[in-house]
């Protein structure tokens, strides 16, 4: 599991900076099953994790929105019958920081991937 699992996210503030080309990059290759897509321009980190069933999908979101209060950083979910959709970009600054990439490799643990 990568190492940013064990890393925490840093207080992040309208004037952060969005991660560099650079960090993108790195990052992206620590969550490699993540897709990086803009929404009204604004970078986001998603992945569509297969469930069973939809009791499934219903406790693996909360259990990724467990996480999100425990940080106060929120993804946007989409829960449906035998798969859950998680997308993490912080909206404060419009894009992507590096606690989105934090918080999808804490997904992916969460989901024992
Ligand atoms: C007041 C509260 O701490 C902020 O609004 C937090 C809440 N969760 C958040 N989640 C995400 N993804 N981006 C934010 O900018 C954000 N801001």
């Amino acid at each position: 599991m990568s190492d940013l699992t064990k890393q925490t996210c840093e207080a992040c503030s309208k004037d952060s900076p969005l991660a560099t080309e650079q960090e993108k990059k790195e990052l992206g290759a620590e969550v490699p099953d993540w897709t990086t897509v803009t929404r009204n321009g604004e970078e986001q980190l998603e992945r569509t994790f297969k469930l069973k069933n939809f009791a499934e999908a219903l406790a693996f979101t909360n259990k990724v929105g467990e996480l999100a209060e425990e940080v106060d950083h929120h993804p946007m979910i989409t829960t449906e019958y035998g798969k859950v959709t998680v997308t993490w970009w912080t909206h404060k600054i419009g894009g992507l920081h590096r606690n989105d990439f934090i918080m999808a490799a804490r997904t992916d643990e969460l989901a024992g991937a």
